[in-house]
């Protein structure tokens, strides 16, 4: 009887159920009341096979993709205590108007930061019921919170970042060897995770003596966070991983391609170490930044084109596993749009919700299919957030976490008045008047419609915050 069914079934022409293989047909069974996928079937099923079940319950794709929906790990929204910056609902918004139906949160730009258990339980509570995504939460290493690791790891935290150089946020200091030796042996052998920002000024960089000084310049600020921050961070990581080698250790937002030769190396040798980069160093160049505009302004900065274009091999060839956005977001005044001083400005891109669009452009100009992009962005994220076996692709069991995805439809970012296609809170981006090959229609979580952007978001339909080692 229709009005009994628990089934909800999603078909499509084009499904990418994994990376493993190009869209093929597929139809995806999910129960409504677990959210998860029961069955799938490598064929594309007529409604006539489902005759009971009400239109609602059979969703056609059509000429749409079927994907997986993405899993963001590397997100701040800074709720609580910066909440003017983002927070969890227009954060979690722009999320699912983007594909994005799992996101992990950053410790740090919060007050309190995410350094104990009682200081995660805030931010939880904070997040509850105004999720449109499932949320989960990376914990922080700071000077001095060592013993709060291994009980946060037993609340659910799926792994911890720390600064080697100073964060822009006083509540969330930057760590020494000193702090990180302690740090390492607490969590060896729990099975976490310690995510690095791999910039450390160990003052061999001497700038040039033509450097830039205008305040205003990008070639200025470029300067100023040469690729030696990082490959100088790295070396360290992994002498320091030598001494932990069970402890994965997690390069984020990695940007100067110079380090690449260092991580293959200690990767071919064994190490547990893990990358990611962002969608602004593979889709811009240091060449494409007007000065003044401090919306491009991140750290470790963008570089040049040749960097980028090697960013693309490492990836390609496996060095770098995951692409994560990175979006960190301020209000308009820390941004120094008024005068412009990219050196002043706030370091951080907002770009949740324009990932998938981003990606497959620049993907697709180099010959990359979209399952190479749902691996980066789906499966592999998944599996670095430790939710590979609920998230990141299409599989029974699996949570029905999906997108329909129009591959040609044309994404303009934010119209200069309406600024429409930005969910995010403060609408600056780099991206600003770019148009965007590749276009999400329809976000379901968990088997329900969270995002329809012929619709907008529907009310009712919320995600949930992750209370444990699953997202959900
Ligand atoms: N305090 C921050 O949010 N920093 C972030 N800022 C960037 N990436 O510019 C980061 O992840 O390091
Ligand atoms: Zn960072
Ligand atoms: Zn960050």
């Amino acid at each position: 009887m229709p009005f009994t069914s628990d089934l909800r079934v999603f078909v499509g022409k084009n499904v990418v159920l994994s990376s493993a293989a190009p869209p093929t047909p597929a139809t995806i069974e999910t129960s409504k009341s677990t959210g998860r996928v029961t069955a799938v079937h490598h064929e594309a099923r007529p409604k006539g096979a489902y005759a009971d079940l009400v239109s609602e319950d059979y969703i056609d794709a059509g000429d749409l993709y079927i994907l997986p929906g993405l899993v963001d790990a590397h997100v701040h929204l800074n709720e609580p205590g910066r909440t003017d910056w983002e927070g969890f609902y227009t954060g979690t918004r722009a999320a699912a108007s983007g594909g994005v139906t799992t996101v992990v949160d950053m410790p740090l730009n919060s007050i309190p930061p995410t350094t104990t258990v009682a200081h995660l339980e805030t931010k939880r509570a904070a997040a509850q019921r105004q999720c449109w995504t499932d949320v989960a939460f990376w914990g922080g290493v700071i000077p001095g919170n060592q013993e709060h690791l291994v009980p946060m790891v037993g609340a659910g935290v799926k792994g911890f970042k720390c600064f080697m150089i100073e964060s822009g946020v006083e509540e969330f200091p930057c760590v020494t060897e000193a702090d990180l030796e302690p740090a390492m042996e607490a969590l060896e052998g729990t099975g976490s995770t310690l995510l690095f920002h791999a910039e450390f000024d160990d003052h061999s960089h001497v700038p040039a003596p033509d450097a830039p000084s205008d305040s205003t310049l990008y070639a200025t600020f470029l300067a100023s966070r040469p690729p030696a921050f990082e490959t100088a961070a790295i070396a360290r990581i992994i002498r320091l991983q030598a001494l932990f080698p069970a402890l994965r250790c997690h390069i984020v937002h990695l940007s100067a391609a110079a380090a690449l030769p260092l991580i293959r190396s200690a990767r071919a040798a064994g190490a547990k170490l893990t990358v990611e980069t962002c969608f602004h160093y593979l889709c811009l160049a240091a060449a494409d930044v007007p000065n003044g505009r401090p919306e491009f302004k991140c750290c470790p900065p963008i570089r040049g084109a040749d960097n980028r274009e090697a960013l693309w091999e490492a990836l390609a060839d496996g060095t770098i596993d995951c692409v994560v956005s990175d979006h960190s977001p301020c209000v308009a005044e820390l941004k120094r749009l008024d005068d412009g001083d990219i050196m002043s400005a706030w370091g951080g891109i907002s770009t949740l919700g324009l990932g998938l669009s981003l990606l497959r452009t620049e993907a697709r100009r180099r010959g990359f299919g979209i399952e190479r992009v749902v691996r980066w962005t789906c499966e592999a994220t998944a599996e670095h957030a430790g939710l590979q076996e609920r998230k990141g692709k299409l599989a029974v069991g699996y949570d029905a976490d999906l997108v329909l995805w129009d591959p040609d439809g044309e994404l303009t970012c934010g119209e200069q008045i309406t600024k429409e296609t930005l969910n995010f809170k403060n609408k600056l981006t780099p991206y600003e008047g770019r148009t965007l090959r590749g276009r999400v229609e329809t976000t379901v979580l968990r088997g329900r419609i969270v995002y329809d952007r012929a619709g907008d978001v529907r009310a009712g339909n919320r995600g949930t915050v992750s209370q444990g080692l699953s997202a959900g």
